[in-house]
């Protein structure tokens, strides 16, 4: 029973009550996020009466016209909440620059590099006078956003701009990003999804810890760390005490971590979309257990996503067969065990031995249980679980080897998990996309789903792989660094912009999907390429040997011909081999980008591929959620 359950804040403007569904059913905006992020021009009581007076007046049957006007007179343009700020420790020329050897490249990373200057936010000294005014919460330092409608920090996102940040030698805003969070932490008990009220129900994947880690790695204060380890010990409570579910498994019990979110009614950015779909429920505790899944998602990072529909035991369906809580997702286990070592880690160094006793005994446990419940030898990879049916979820996601980047496995074992894990990707064919790795093989046309491929998701495989230092499995973070930065800067030469996502099967295509159209700006995609840009500099070149980028390669322009051009794909097939190999002489330092497709992959790619329409939604179209 989920009636006890508070709104998602107490806003009766920005998280619940009749103004809210009012304006926001109304659909005056093609995104709904727009009204809950503008400002109030009065104090909430003298809008809910402005409110009162147009629904009386209007005979409770408002015109969308009148509500129109009623929002117009009543709130500011949203976005006003800041002020024109430049990053104070911003520098033209930062270190990491140098290890870029392809000149093309090079002068993308400086664009890059250019872009935390348009991404930067501080709030002016009135919304901290005023909090009651604005959905923002005020935050002492100012903060790098991911851009466009995301105007306000976001939790997850934080860790690849903080990445990329560090790269920049941007210490002072990092810090200070890193400082709001445990202020947040200090006054909330946990860190919302976003910067937002109507987010204070809900967090997101679990990265504080790692994001003091970085900072650790960068500046080394120990006194900073000795200062908040107690704020910290907080984030990681909140997740074990709101987030823990037994799971019985073999005849043994392990405390494992979900999502799921506890308040009441849709996501208030989102309201309109939420009602919809909770329109083919018919009792307000079936809506109500609907947008309980549907936050829980969102709390993820991955809202939305197959791989959160459970269906007869299927991950096919739609967003009404939502079941995030009974999931137990591999990436929030590993998350969840790499904060217990690093935990345990901080108070070793602040010989705070008693509390880094708990964090290794929380760690060994942790680890155990991703061991015996989510490892899979027959697979080869670490799988979601499903709670109510007490079985493994076998489907492609990244997350599948999430573990290898938190290191959270034996690594002791650690040629036998690359192993298994390198046989699962071929498996699998993770290698046959032009565009980087898809976050999985269904089409439900959320976000989420393929063919759409996210930076953190290409981060996570890369680093897991690369850590292993296995020379196969760094070989292919190689190959796949190799991808994702060639078809990102494909995008940035066409459009002089960074996405929050692509498409996987597209060399250079844009993501698309869900219930927003594309983004530009973008905070996690500049942080990744940066630290893929730093990792692989040296021998990562915009083309390969011969000059092509990986969409026109020999190999995979075969993919492209119809049947009239086989005889042609074959001429072009034995000169890339010959041209490899010539490349290979010429450029022995350099790894190459695609091994040669087999047929039947071809046929894979040849219907992998859609043509990119995507294009009309950066272009300001907007693309319509499949449901
Ligand atoms: O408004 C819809 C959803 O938008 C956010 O989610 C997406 O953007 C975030 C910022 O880049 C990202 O962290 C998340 O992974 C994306 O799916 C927001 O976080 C959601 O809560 C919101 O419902």
């Amino acid at each position: 029973d989920r009636s006890n359950l508070p709104a998602p804040c107490e806003s009766l403007i920005y998280c619940h009550g009749p103004l809210l569904h009012t304006v926001q059913m109304a659909g005056l905006y093609n995104d709904s996020k727009t009204f809950v992020d503008k400002k109030m021009k009065s104090p909430a009581n003298i809008i809910l009466d402005n409110f009162q007076s147009m629904m009386n007046r209007t005979d409770y049957r408002p015109t969308k016209e009148q509500i129109r006007t009623f929002v117009d007179d009543n709130f500011d343009v949203e976005g006003s909440e800041f002020e024109e700020w430049q990053p104070l420790d911003w520098k033209h020329n930062p270190a990491f620059l140098q290890r870029i050897k392809d000149p093309l490249l090079l002068e993308w990373a400086k664009n890059l590099n250019e872009l935390w200057l348009n991404l930067g936010r501080k709030m002016k000294d009135e919304v901290r006078e005023h909090q009651d005014l604005y959905s923002i919460i005020y935050v002492d330092h100012p903060v790098i956003v991911p851009g466009g409608r995301f105007r306000e920090f976001y939790y997850w996102d934080s860790y690849w701009i903080i990445k990329g940040l560090l790269l920049s030698e941007m210490h002072a805003t990092a810090t200070g990003m890193v400082t709001n969070f445990l202020d947040i932490v200090d006054k909330y008990g946990f860190i919302p999804n976003g910067g937002r009220i109507y987010y204070l129900m809900r967090s997101q994947p679990p990265l504080l810890i790692p994001m003091v880690k970085l900072l650790m790695e960068d500046i080394g204060d120990i006194d900073f760390l000795k200062r908040h380890i107690g704020t910290m010990d907080k984030e990681f409570d909140f997740w074990v005490k709101n987030h823990t579910v037994e799971v019985d498994y073999n005849g043994r019990k392990y405390q494992m971590t979900r999502y799921s979110e506890q308040s009441q009614g849709p996501r208030p950015e989102s309201y309109k979309e939420d009602i919809d779909v909770a329109r083919h429920f018919d009792t307000v505790d079936k809506k109500e257990e609907l947008y309980a899944e549907l936050k829980s998602a969102a709390e993820s990072g991955w809202d939305f996503s197959s791989r959160w529909f459970i269906l007869n035991g299927t991950n096919k369906g739609n967003l009404t067969n939502l079941k995030t809580r009974s999931i137990v997702p591999v990436d929030l286990n590993a998350f969840m065990c790499w904060n217990a070592q690093l935990m345990a880690e901080f108070h070793e160094l602040l010989e705070n031995f008693e509390k880094a006793k708990y964090y290794r005994m929380m760690h060994a446990k942790i680890k155990e249980a991703i061991e015996h419940v989510l490892w899979h030898e027959d697979v080869g990879a670490w799988l979601d679980y499903n709670l109510k049916s007490g079985r493994r979820r076998d489907y492609f996601y990244p997350t599948n080897i999430v573990p290898l980047w938190t290191g959270c496995y034996d690594v002791e074992r650690s040629d036998y998990y690359v192993s298994r894990v390198i046989n699962y990707l071929e498996k699998v064919k993770v290698d046959i996309f032009e565009g980087g790795i898809p976050t999985t093989l269904e089409h439900s046309g959320e976000q989420w789903d393929y063919p759409n491929a996210w930076p953190p998701l290409q981060y996570m495989m890369v680093m897991g792989l690369d850590n292993t230092r296995n020379d196969v499995a760094m070989r292919l973070a190689s190959e796949m660094a190799t991808k994702w930065v060639r078809s990102n800067f494909e995008v940035w030469k066409q459009k002089k912009a960074m996405l929050e996502k692509y498409d996987a099967t597209i060399f250079g295509g844009f993501g698309g999907g869900g219930e927003y159209v594309v983004q530009k700006g973008f905070g996690w995609t500049n942080g990744v390429v940066m630290a893929l840009l730093n990792l692989y500099g040296d021998t990562l070149y915009a083309a390969d040997a011969f000059g092509d980028a990986p969409g026109q390669s020999g190999a995979v322009y075969g993919a492209h011909v119809g049947a009239g051009g086989i005889f042609t794909a074959l001429l072009v097939v034995i000169a890339s081999v010959a041209a490899g190999t010539l490349g290979l002489m010429v450029y022995r330092r350099r790894r190459d980008y695609a091994p040669l497709v087999g047929a039947e992959d071809l046929r894979v790619l040849g219907s992998a591929r859609k043509p990119c329409t995507e294009l009309k939604s950066l272009n300001g179209v907007s693309n319509t959620r499949q449901r």
